[in-house]
C-alpha cells in the first residue's frame, strides 16, 4: 500500500473532526472521498499534508510514518496538495505563477530540476501541456476562466511530481464542460500518480470514481466501495437527504 493510517482521530474544542480506524490507497489508485458538509474530508486531507496535527493515529506513506512531520517534510516524501481556496497569483501571467511555484517551492523538488533555466522552463512548459495551458502562458492568471485557473492549480501540484496528490473540490463552481475536462485530467494524471479527489458533485464522482468511493460521515468511515454499490445505498441516501445539496439529488 502506498498509503495506510490506523486509528486516526483529532477534535477541535471537544469537537470530534474525525475517527477514522482504517484507511489504505494503493499505487495510482485514484479514490473519491465525499460525504455531507462537517463529514471531516478537508481535516482528514489537512492531516495527511501535515497542516493539521493528528491527536492520535498513524499515518504511513510509502512505509515511512508521517504522522508528526512537517508540511515540508511531507510535500518532500512526494505528498502535493491542492487546496480548495485559490491560491494562484491573478496579476501574474501563467507561466510566471508555475514559475514562481517551482521557485518557492525549490527545497521540495529535485535539485536536478533546477541545474539549468532551460531545464525548468522545459517542465513548466510540459506541465502546462499537461493541463491544457500552453495557449494561455502569457496571460495573467486573474483573465482565465474558473475551470482554467483550477487546472492551473492542478498544474502547480504537478510540478512537484508528488507520488500522491490530494484533490479538494477541483469541480466546484466549474461549468459542465469544465467539469467534464477535469475529470478527464485527473484520470489521465492518475496513470503517473496516486489521487485523493474530496468532491461534492456527484456527477464529476461517477465520472472518475472508477475504483473504490470512501464515504465519511461526521468524521467516521461510512463505508467503502464502488460508486454505483455507495450511490444506492439507503445510509449514503440518508445521511444527505435533508441537507438540500442539489449535487447529490443524482443518489
Ligand atoms: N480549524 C478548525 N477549528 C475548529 N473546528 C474545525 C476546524 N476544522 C474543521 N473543524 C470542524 O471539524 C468538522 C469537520 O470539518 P471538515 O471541514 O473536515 O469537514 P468536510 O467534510 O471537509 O466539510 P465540507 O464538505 O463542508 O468542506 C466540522 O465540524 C468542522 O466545523
Amino acid at each position: 500500500m502506498l498509503l495506510s493510517v490506523k486509528d486516526l482521530a483529532v477534535s477541535f474544542g471537544g469537537v470530534h473532526a474525525l475517527a477514522l480506524s482504517q484507511f489504505s490507497l494503493r499505487d495510482k489508485e485514484l479514490r473519491v472521498i465525499i460525504g455531507p458538509n462537517g463529514a471531516g474530508k478537508s481535516t482528514f486531507l489537512d492531516i495527511l499534508c501535515g497542516k493539521t496535527k493528528a491527536d492520535k493515529g498513524q499515518v504511513f506513506f510509502n512505509d515511512t510514518l508521517i504522522t508528526g512531520k512537517t508540511e515540508v517534510q511531507i510535500a518532500r516524501l512526494g505528498i502535493g496538495r491542492k487546496f480548495q481556496k485559490p491560491s494562484v497569483f491573478p496579476g501574474l501571467s501563467v507561466y510566471d505563477n508555475l514559475l514562481l511555484a517551482a521557485r518557492m517551492k525549490k527545497d521540495i523538488f529535485s535539485s536536478l530540476f533546477f541545474k539549468a533555466t532551460r531545464e525548468l522552463n522545459d517542465r513548466l512548459h510540459q506541465v502546462a501541456e499537461k493541463v491544457g495551458l500552453v495557449p494561455q502562458l502569457q496571460k495573467l492568471a486573474g483573465s482565465l476562466s474558473h475551470g482554467q485557473q483550477q487546472w492551473l492549480e492542478i498544474a502547480i501540484v504537478v510540478l512537484q511530481d508528488p507520488k500522491l496528490m490530494l484533490v479538494d473540490e477541483p469541480a466546484a463552481g466549474l461549468s459542465t464542460e469544465e467539469t467534464e475536462k477535469t475529470g478527464a485530467l485527473l484520470l489521465e494524471l492518475s496513470n503517473d500518480h496516486s489521487i485523493i479527489v474530496i468532491e461534492h458533485d456527484m456527477q464529476f464522482v461517477q465520472q472518475i470514481a472508477k475504483e473504490r468511493v470512501t464515504v465519511l460521515v461526521s468524521g467516521r468511515l461510512l463505508m467503502e466501495d464502488t460508486f454505483s454499490v455507495v450511490r444506492n445505498d439507503q445510509r449514503v441516501i440518508d445521511c444527505y437527504l435533508g441537507r438540500t445539496n442539489p449535487q447529490l439529488e443524482i443518489i
